[in-house]
């Protein structure tokens, strides 16, 4: 089979080094496969994410994207490849070693997922409690999440309920719960579903200082093409189980290829 991939820019999508590269790698999936059945939904699919960096990856629904996350933070094995996460392969790592790994990963998923239950306080407290470790003995928590709050834009809602919240401001707390555990790694699954143009707008604007605060390298699954634009700095577009096309938002939105072309079509 010819391998059809549409690469701009870094002609050598599988290089091994990262002298080709100026910033460190921070993960790298080679050739991964994965299967259900004869459904064959990761066919030898390559990705690298470097440090600081925003990347996209763009897919339609059902292609695979949430299977590769999985894989990617160990929660599913693929039926084979590479996946190295801050230079840990994921394969060799027994259950202590990938939850301490998982701790410098933050994720932001699809509906925020707070618990309707808790306080904003606690929503945000609630990964302190699980990575104690990581963040040593905390006598006061209500600095670290002031600071977490502040960071988003909400430091008034500390003692409101998520149901007294929108939908955009339900994401912020999500993101500030996230960012609590200061993350190198920040996967974001659909950061902008779901909310109307203004706060998705908002989102994306938020997802940007954070990224330069920080320095956090984010990995950003959309199916929104604005989103894209406006915060990638590398496209992926995954099509049939690999990354069929890779390149900045300018580059890949300027393709005649129709499988690239299909994705920016209004
Ligand atoms: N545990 C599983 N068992 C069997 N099939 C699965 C499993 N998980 C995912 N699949 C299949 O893998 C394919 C890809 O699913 P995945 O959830 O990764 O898509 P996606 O790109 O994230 O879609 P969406 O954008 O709609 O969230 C689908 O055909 C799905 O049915």
């Amino acid at each position: 089979m010819t391998d059809e991939r549409i690469t701009y820019k870094n002609k050598n999508a599988e290089s091994e080094s990262d002298t080709t590269e100026e910033r460190k790698t921070v993960i790298r999936i080679r050739d991964v496969r994965k299967s259900f059945g004869d459904n064959h939904v990761l066919n030898g699919f390559h990705m690298e994410l470097h440090e600081g960096e925003n990347l996209v990856v763009m897919g339609r629904s059902g292609s695979g994207k949430s299977v590769m996350i999985k894989c990617l933070v160990g929660l599913m094995a693929p039926d084979s490849g590479y996946i190295e996460v801050m230079g840990k392969e994921i394969a060799t790592l027994n259950r202590q070693t990938l939850d301490e790994l998982r701790s410098d990963i933050g994720f932001l998923f699809q509906g925020s997922a707070l618990y309707d239950s808790m306080t904003v306080r606690e929503n945000i407290e609630f990964p302190m409690r699980r990575h104690k470790e990581k963040l040593g003995a905390v006598s006061d928590t209500t600095t670290l999440v002031m600071e977490a709050l502040e960071n988003v834009g909400l430091g008034h809602t500390l003692d409101l309920m998520p149901a007294e919240l929108s939908g955009g401001m339900q994401r912020r707390i999500a993101l500030a719960r996230t960012l609590i555990l200061k993350p190198k790694i920040i996967l974001y699954d659909e950061p902008t579903s779901g909310l109307d143009p203004i706060t998705a707008k908002e989102i994306i604007e938020l997802m940007r200082s954070i990224q330069i605060k920080y320095n956090t390298s984010s990995l950003i699954i959309t199916h929104d093409v604005d989103c894209a634009r406006v915060i990638s700095e590398r496209m992926i577009l995954l099509v049939d189980g690999i990354n069929y096309a890779e390149g900045t938002y300018a580059e890949l939105s300027a393709s005649t290829d129709p499988k690239v072309e299909a994705f920016f079509k209004k």
